[in-house]
């Protein structure tokens, strides 16, 4: 070879070696067995072993166990004259770090391999992290999406199979597409340019709208967008990911709609109503009168939960609820205000008692449960918007103040608020006040009014009647307070009191040595209604002292209406315990009277009402007389109350009524008072009994007629009393008999031609205070009876012709009081 071409080999090798050496590359040379030969300098660093620690050595010193096998057949291969090509494996360095090497191989001209390779750790550390992020994205339960941000379009390039699932869309489906065709008429305009702007802004964006799956339903998608930026920093890419919160969505509404209405029956509740109220009242504040509230109460709806059971009572309120719902327009609102409680808000009402009307009417259509019919009524009360009201809970107030007094009119039938009605309510609120104020000073009285029996005028025993002695309005009767205090419950540590006081009062009349009486004490609703009611009972009669059968407890049909059963099982209690029922203001409840057989009771009070017009009005009369021949039948005794007149007594006597009480005989009066009149009346029996007993004869009756035939029949019809009767034609006699004998009680005729009736008992009255004068005259004229009246000296003013039972009862009250007389002289 000559010098030049040996020269230029020589630089040719020097340039292959330098290339060899300097190249970044790792270069290295391989016998046929698979030993180094020569390794390059970068091959040196990335293995930190120097070419000398390699050279002879077995490619097996780097490359790892699991990876040799490729290396060995790579090496068949290439001495089968096949090049290798980017081939990877792991190699160990001198510090036991691992490297991946992408190996190029191929044979040379001298049986040496030679060997070109790249250090590609990193990129596959890079690839195995774009790996794991694409498992996992597509693993995500989010949806994914990426689209194209070059594009004006933003084309879809990219979904997960989350987004798939979610949407019912295959990545086939979506790509290529705009996300939009996911929207629908319902997605929020507002969500839209949320979206909107955020793209253009290039810049995270957040929110939730309403999608469409491909099968048309609707999803809620809550999407979160962010901008993907190249290595020069500009957008390339969007991603966006959803989130499905449908199911989210409908707890969050359940949640809202539970807050806002009623479990059972699904209306709006009292909160809602007020919200739509306050609404109403911003929108309509130009024209008054464009709201109007109705305020429905269930009569007695109690009574039926009570005997039905709460399942049956919520399917009667579940079927009010529609039928309310059907009688009003579709802005209007239907709220059940808790209970058997409703509120209908009518907007723009026109002609409200027509929709109140129906309403009524509706709910008192028959309602069937379980086969058979049941029948209820609502009580409603209307406030209009016109009353000046601001807030929603006033205007409910105000209607449902009118509902109360719907209901005490008589229920199934509608009130108007009015003013006067908030005044009575505010005079409500304050009686309540000032009724809680004499609880806690004590400021109650009981007063005892006798009871008494029928032919011997006996005294049975006291109804004990409550007044609260006003510091500054004296007495109040419970008329004007009982019924509020039942309301508010302040009537139970009234009627505790009462009892208490009653009882120990019965005691201490009993220690003064009269005779045992019976104390009739009146029991209120809620009294009978607490659980604790027999106990209580029993425990004040343990701790007064009375004996049991010396108590009696009047108690109002209504009472006894609300729960039939359990308050026969009450009062079976009582009566074990010895204590009588007597049932009061008979007459008045309008219960069905079938229940009064089933009802363990002593005594029937028939009501005052019945007995004031009993003599002159025929359908009282015809009344009062079916309670007695019913309560005969039903072996029950029966008392007739407000018995103010001799005129009643005498009727009522006749009647077979077995007791009485009324003014009459005795108005209530306080203890001490009444200790007065019992002794009184002791005495008045005594003298009475003593009379009778020194001779039949001992109660002397004078009769004065000029008409002999009159005389005769006086005589017949007082005879049989037992009175010695003294009888004459002439006043001048009349005056002889009464110097020489003690009479008690005179009848005399009007016109006398002697002397007039009038001035003869003036004279008398004069002569013998003591005795009881009766006129008894054929003139009624107002000239005679006014004489008489102002005369002052007559008992009674009786008529011809006389009834005789009527007069027979005058005479004995005229005894009784001529022995009264006696007493007090
Ligand atoms: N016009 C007239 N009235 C007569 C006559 N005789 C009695 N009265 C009155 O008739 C009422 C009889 O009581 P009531 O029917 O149980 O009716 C009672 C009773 O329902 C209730 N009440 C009274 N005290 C109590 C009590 O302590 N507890 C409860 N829960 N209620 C009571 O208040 C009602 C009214 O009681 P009072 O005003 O005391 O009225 C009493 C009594 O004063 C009469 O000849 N003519």
């Amino acid at each position: 070879m000559p010098d030049r071409s040996k020269q230029e080999l020589r630089e040719a090798l020097r340039q292959r070696d330098q290339f060899f050496t300097l190249s970044l590359e790792l270069f290295c040379r391989v016998d046929l067995d698979g030993r180094l030969l020569q390794v390059n300098a970068a091959f040196e660093q990335l293995f930190s072993y120097s070419e000398k620690q390699l050279v002879g050595h077995h490619y097996s010193k780097l490359v790892l166990e699991d990876d040799q096998p490729l290396i060995d057949a790579a090496i068949e291969q290439i001495k089968g004259g096949q090049r290798i090509h980017a081939l990877e494996a792991r190699a160990r360095d001198a510090q036991g770090g691992i490297h991946w090497v992408e190996i190029n191989a191929g044979l040379g001209t001298e049986a040496v391999i030679y060997v070109v390779a790249r250090d590609i750790t990193q990129r596959k550390r890079d690839m195995q992290r774009l790996h794991i992020l694409e498992r996992s994205i597509e693993s995500s339960v989010n949806g994914v999406i990426i689209s194209e941000a070059d594009h004006p379009d933003l084309p879809i390039i990219y979904v997960n199979s989350a987004f798939e699932s979610i949407t019912g869309y295959s990545r086939q489906e979506v790509l290529g597409r705009n996300c939009r065709f996911l929207q629908g008429p319902d997605t929020d305009a507002v969500a839209r340019t949320i979206i909107r702007r955020g793209i253009a802004e290039k810049r995270y964006t957040h929110t939730a709208l309403c999608n469409y799956r491909k099968d048309g339903t609707l999803f809620w998608n809550d999407l979160h967008i962010s901008p993907v930026l190249d290595e020069s920093g500009e957008v390339s890419h969007f991603i966006g990911v959803q989130n499905d919160i449908s199911t989210q969505r409908a707890y969050e509404s359940r949640l809202e709609h539970n807050a806002t209405h009623d479990s059972l029956t699904g209306l709006p509740n009292r909160a809602l109503l007020e919200e739509r109220l306050q609404q109403c009242y911003h929108h309509a504040r130009h024209h008054v009168g464009s709201v109007a509230l109705l305020y429905i109460d269930l009569d007695d709806f109690k009574s039926i939960n009570d005997s039905l059971g709460h399942e049956l009572g919520d399917q009667i309120l579940v079927e009010v609820a529609s039928r309310l719902v059907k009688q009003v327009r579709s802005n209007d609102t239907v709220a059940r205000c808790g209970g058997d409680e409703f509120a209908i808000l009518l907007v723009d009402p026109g002609d409200v008692p027509l929709i109140v009307e129906r309403l009524l009417a509706n709910v008192a259509r028959p309602y069937w449960v379980e086969q058979s019919e049941m029948h209820l009524t609502a009580s409603i009360g209307i406030a209009l918007d016109s009353n000046g009201v601001t807030k929603p809970s006033h205007l409910i107030q105000q209607a449902d103040q009118a509902k109360s007094q719907a209901k005490r009119q008589g229920r199934n039938t509608f009130q108007w608020y009015t003013e006067g009605l908030n005044k009575r309510v505010s005079g409500r609120v304050r009686l309540r006040n000032a009724l809680q104020h004499a609880i806690d000073q004590q400021q109650f009285e009981l007063h005892y009014q006798p009871q008494i029996q029928d032919t011997s005028g006996r005294i049975l025993g006291f109804e004990a009647l409550i007044r609260w002695h006003h510091p500054e309005r004296g007495y109040i009767l419970p008329a004007e307070f009982i019924g509020l205090a039942e309301d508010t419950g302040q009537i139970i540590p009234m009627s505790e009191w009462v009892l208490r006081t009653a009882c120990r009062d019965n005691v201490r009349l009993n220690a003064l040595g009269f005779e045992e009486y019976v104390m009739a004490v009146n029991v209120s609703p809620m009294q009978f209604q607490r659980a604790n009611f027999v106990t209580g009972i029993v425990d004040t009669l343990k701790q007064t002292g009375l004996a049991a059968p010396l108590l009696e407890l009047e108690l109002t049909e209504n009472i006894l209406m609300e729960s039939t059963t359990k308050a026969i099982e009450i009062l079976q209690m009582l009566r074990r315990l010895g204590i009588s029922i007597a049932l009061d203001d008979f007459g008045t409840g309008f219960s069905s009277l079938s229940y009064l057989k089933y009802l363990p009771i002593d005594k029937i009070k028939i009501d005052r009402s019945f007995i004031r017009e009993v003599i002159s009005d025929h359908r009282d009369a015809a009344i009062v007389q079916g309670i007695i021949s019913m309560a005969n039948q039903l072996q029950l005794k029966v008392l007739a109350e407000g018995v103010e007149t001799q005129a009643h007594y005498a009727y009522l006597s006749k009647k077979m009524c077995d007791i009485y009480q009324g003014y009459y005989f005795a108005r209530p009066m306080p203890i001490d008072e009444l200790i007065t009149f019992l002794h009184e009346n002791e005495a008045a029996n005594q003298l009475q009994q003593q009379d009778q007993n020194d001779s039949a004869s001992s109660q002397t009756l004078l009769l004065l007629d000029d008409e002999p035939n009159i005389l005769r029949s006086l005589n017949r019809t007082l005879r049989r009393e037992g009175y010695r009767i003294l009888a004459t034609t002439s006043p001048h006699e009349a005056f002889q008999l009464l110097a020489t004998q003690e009479v008690h009680v005179i009848i005399s005729d009007q016109r006398m031609p002697e002397m007039s009736g009038t001035e003869f008992l003036k004279r008398v009255k004069q002569l013998h205070p003591q005795a009881i004068q009766i006129v008894l005259s054929g003139y009624t004229d107002l000239k005679t009876v006014t004489a008489a009246i102002n005369e002052g000296a007559i008992y009674k003013f009786l008529t011809k012709p006389w009834d005789d039972e009527e007069l027979r009862l005058v005479v004995k009250q005229a005894f009784r009081e001529a022995a009264l007389l006696k007493v007090r002289m």
